[in-house]
Parts: structure tokens; sequence; C-alpha cells
């Protein structure tokens, strides 16, 4: 049996340029992954299955529509010679939650079948199949802190983040990518002017600086649409140490960033007694 961990994804930063012609919108997002996830074991058998439990099974859905098997299908059309497996998906993130579970699962999915089938990560056939699934599958694919581009099919080089200490809440309420972006209302992309790519600076001090700079263009649609973002909001604003508080994502999930670990589970405490239908996560980013 293979087991794969599926991290949850963390926008740091997501500015939108506008919208294409095809209805997707260009970005801009400094993506980290956090010590929080799924976790999905692949067993070799002949025909393609999935068994889903843990506690976010019912959110996510029946298990043939899960994105697990888009992504293994739209490997084995590349790979008609596949070997595939029963796959048992773990599921502990929050569902719609600007988290990118789904895409996680579905990279976690590709990485075990790459395994099983001696195919290298950087295949072209594995990276299409990754596109194919999911605007957030090809970087969830590399698990590494980097700038994700276009729709998220541009990825700029693996960022070495200095230790970023986070607590991840999410208010309970399920918002769809789909909706964030419609209520964002981007003007069309055709014409914009585009900033050269800009990476990230290197080390702490500066790189809180370019943060505090930057912002989650998606943040104030999510709000309108869902109240209790501003709420999570605010609790992590009034936590001890809170050095920067923002959306993931299309959100609702929002995360803190602190000064140390310590800190991060204080405030992760408070806000649990304070809201105990939350899920509250204090985690690393990296
Ligand atoms: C917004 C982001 C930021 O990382 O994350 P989430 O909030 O979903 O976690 C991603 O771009 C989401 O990626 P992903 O969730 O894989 O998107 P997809 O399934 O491909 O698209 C879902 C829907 O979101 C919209 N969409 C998605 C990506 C994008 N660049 N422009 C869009 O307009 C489209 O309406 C699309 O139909
Ligand atoms: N493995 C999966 N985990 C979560 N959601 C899934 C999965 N497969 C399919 N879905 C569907 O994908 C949608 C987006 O889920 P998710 O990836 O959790 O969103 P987000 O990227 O906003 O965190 C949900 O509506 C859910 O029904």
């Amino acid at each position: 049996m293979l087991s794969a961990r599926a991290s949850a994804k963390v926008n740091l930063t997501l500015h939108v340029h506008g919208r294409r012609a095809d209805g997707y919108h260009e970005l801009e997002s400094l993506v980290a992954f956090a010590g929080v996830g799924d976790r999905l074991t692949l067993t070799p058998a002949s025909a393609l299955t999935l068994h889903v439990d843990g506690p976010g099974a019912a959110a996510a859905g029946p298990a043939d529509a899960n994105l697990v098997y888009k992504a293994a299908r739209a490997l084995q059309r590349r790979q008609p010679g596949l070997a595939l497996g029963a796959f048992a998906l773990s599921k502990h993130l929050p569902v719609a939650a600007g988290l990118g579970g789904g895409s996680a699962d579905a990279a976690a999915a590709l990485r075990l079948l790459a395994n099983a089938n001696a195919l290298p990560l950087d295949h072209a056939d594995i990276r299409g199949a990754a596109r194919a699934t999911g605007a957030d599958v090809p970087v969830c694919l590399t698990g590494k802190a980097r700038m994700m581009r276009g729709i998220g099919d541009e990825l700029g080089p693996a960022v070495a983040l200095p230790l970023l200490f986070a607590v991840l809440v999410n208010p309970g309420v399920a918002l769809a990518t789909s909706d964030v972006f419609r209520a964002l209302a981007a003007p069309p992309l055709a014409g914009a002017q585009l900033a050269a790519a800009v990476e990230p600076p290197a080390g702490g001090p500066a790189l809180l600086r370019w943060l505090l700079a930057a912002r989650n263009d998606l943040e104030p649609p999510a709000l309108g649409l869902c109240p209790q973002v501003g709420q999570a909001l605010a609790a992590l604003r009034e936590a001890a140490g809170c050095r920067l508080a923002r959306m993931s994502g299309s959100g609702a999930t929002v995360f803190g960033l602190f000064d140390d670990c310590r800190a991060a589970a204080a405030a992760a405490r408070a806000i649990r007694v304070a809201q105990p239908a939350w899920w509250v996560k204090p985690t690393v980013l990296r």
C-alpha cells in the first residue's frame, strides 16, 4: 500500500488581474502549504475504486464525483496502460473552504499513481492530468511554496519561506469558488497591462512587509457573501501576537500569522473556546 499526505494550500497573497474570455481569471498568488491535510492511500487492484471516510467525507460529495477519480481518469486517458487500484481517502480538511482540499487530494492521487507506475512527477502526462483536473492541482502537485500565475498553470521557482507560525480558522460555511469569482465582477483581461512577474523577498522581516503590502482580492466579495469571514478575521486580529490576518483563496478559511508557535497555540485555544463550532488549527506554513 502506498500513502500520501494531501496538505492544505494557503494563498498568502492573491491578486486578480482580470477575467479571460473563457470566464477564468488570471491571478498572481504566493501559495504555501500547511502541516494539516487529508491522507490518501493506494492499494494495487485491477479496478479503480475510492472509499472516503473521515469528518469531511459527507461534505466532499459522492465518491464518483471526487477529484481523486477525475485526476486518475485524466491520467488514464493519457496513459491507457496505467496500473490503477483502490484509493482510500481520509478527509479531514473542510470542503469548499479556500484550502484546495480537493486539489490536494487530486495531486496526491497523481503522486501515488506516478509512484505505482514508475512515472516521473515532471512527466508531461502527469502535468497534463493535473492541469485538466483543476486550476490549483499543478501547484498542489509540487507541494512547495511558490508564486502561481495565469489561472494556476504558470508556476514560479520554489520559495524558501522562513518558519511561518499560523492559525487557520474556518467558520463552518462552504463557499463555492465560482460564486466568489462571480461576485468579484472583475474587468475583462483584454487590454489589461500586466506588470512584470514579481518574486517575494527572502528573509522574515522583508517577507512580512511584502505580505502586509499585498492583499487577497477575493476577500471583499467573500465578505459580502459570507459575513462569518469577517468574524473569523476579527477573532484573529484580536489575538495577541497576530501580525497579519487574511483570507485564503476564495474562503471562507482565514489565516493568521504569529510571532511564534506559543502565540499561535494560545490564539487557537482562545478562538476555539469562543467559537466551539469553528474549525481552528495552529500549524506551520512552508
Ligand atoms: C481560488 C483558488 C486560489 O488558489 O483556490 P480555492 O479558493 O478554490 O481553494 C484557485 O484559483 C481555484 O482553483 P480550483 O479550485 O482548482 O479551480 P477550478 O476547479 O479549476 O475552478 C472552479 C471555478 O472557479 C473559477 N475560477 C477558478 C480559477 C481561476 N483562475 N479563475 C476562475 O474564475 C471558475 O468559475 C471555475 O469554474
Ligand atoms: N476530494 C475532495 N475533497 C473536497 N471536495 C471535493 C473533493 N472532490 C470533489 N470535491 C468537490 O469540489 C468542490 C470544491 O472543494 P474543495 O477543493 O474543498 O474547495 P476549495 O478549493 O475552495 O477548498 C466541493 O464542492 C466538493 O464537492
